[in-house]
């Protein structure tokens, strides 16, 4: 029997659209900014599985300067706790010194704890009339409504307070503090309260490849890349990882088809059109949900060494170069006309 090469290379998706800075984004953006004079804490909420991609310069702009906490969330989807696992976080943690960095599921007590534990020493640390005011930002769909939820729940023992949900584009205003610590008269400490805010996507996305990840996990809606284009995407990493093959056996054999693959699962799924004729779209899209739920193995998208952030960085020094040398040009040109 002959054993499965996985593809080593995703080949070049040219057609693929690399932008999708939204008028909500933009104007999101702005109001933040003009509300940075009252707070006192920044979370910025990047998602575990693209520590690199998800990276967005504009909150680097607009928030230079302040106090920042970044957290990974969706942490269950991207780690199994392996070794490799606590290496990975190490690397990344470095990368933000000496901003502090956690990272969480929003369903895990310990880790909602933490974070609550880490606004509870900070207000202390701070004396405010007002209380401490946090702001919560983040690509869409990173998973700030919930981690704001979840903070509620445990600071104030009070239900849900924003909506979430599985598309991006949810929260589409800031809205006022939502407290999630009491005031505490006992220890003279003032309430703390988070103050949402809607995700804002990068404003260029450097190639097709971050733009598929992006989409994977969720920053994206599904309607703007082909369900098929993402799912081989997907089917690429899955393969990529040890024993990945084996994690939809009960489709199809180890393949790197991904039309051969959405077969398998049309027919396992009953995902049929008429004349029974596979459902390719259909099937394509339960995948890629099944993977965000983390049914389809649990890996980062990313590859996370430690000059990473490094070169990141130089890469989107050249990008703002570039445009910077194709504005002076343009200027020229019509200086001259
Ligand atoms: N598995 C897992 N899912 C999460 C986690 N945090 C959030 N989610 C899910 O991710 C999706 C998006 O969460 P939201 O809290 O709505 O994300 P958001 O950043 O507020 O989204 P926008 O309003 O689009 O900016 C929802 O389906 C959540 O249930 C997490 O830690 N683990």
């Amino acid at each position: 029997m002959t054993s499965f090469i996985p593809r080593a290379v995703f080949p070049a998706q040219l057609s693929l659209p690399r932008s999708y800075f939204l008028g909500h984004h933009a104007a999101g953006l702005s109001k933040m900014k003009t509300m940075l004079s009252s707070i006192d804490l920044i979370i910025e909420c990047r998602d575990y599985r693209v520590p690199l991609t998800s990276r967005n310069p504009l909150f680097e702009q607009s928030l230079a300067g302040r106090e920042r906490l970044v957290i990974y969330t969706k942490r269950d989807l991207g780690s199994k706790d392996r070794p490799s696992d606590r290496r990975r976080e190490d690397i990344v943690r470095a990368w933000h010194a000496p901003h502090p960095t956690l990272f969480t599921d929003h369903k895990s007590k310990k880790d909602i704890k933490t974070v609550l534990n880490f606004a509870k020493d900070h207000a202390a640390s701070r004396y405010s009339l007002l209380g401490s005011r946090i702001l919560v930002v983040g690509m869409p769909n990173v998973g700030k409504s919930s981690l704001l939820n979840a903070l509620r729940m445990a600071g104030v023992h009070k239900a849900k307070a924003a909506h979430t949900g599985a598309q991006p584009g949810v929260t589409r205003k800031i809205a006022s503090g939502v407290k999630i610590v009491e005031k505490d008269e006992e220890k003279g400490t003032e309430g703390v309260y988070l103050v949402d805010t809607p995700g804002v996507f990068v404003p260029f996305v450097p190639d097709a490849e971050a733009m598929m990840k992006l989409a994977l996990v969720g920053s994206v809606k599904d309607t703007i890349i082909a369900p098929v284009t993402l799912c081989d995407y997907l089917l690429f990493h899955i393969n990529k990882q040890q024993g990945g093959e084996t994690w939809y056996k009960e489709y199809c054999e180890p393949t790197n088809d991904v039309v051969e693959f959405l077969e398998g699962v049309s027919q396992k799924t009953g995902r049929l059109g008429k004349g029974g004729v596979p459902d390719l779209d259909a099937s394509a899209l339960w995948i890629i949900q099944r993977w965000r739920q983390g049914h389809l193995g649990t890996f980062v998208l990313d590859e996370v060494e430690e000059d990473g952030l490094e070169k990141k960085m130089r890469e989107e020094v050249g990008k703002q170069a570039k445009d910077a040398q194709r504005a002076r040009g343009k200027a020229r040109q019509v200086e001259a006309t």
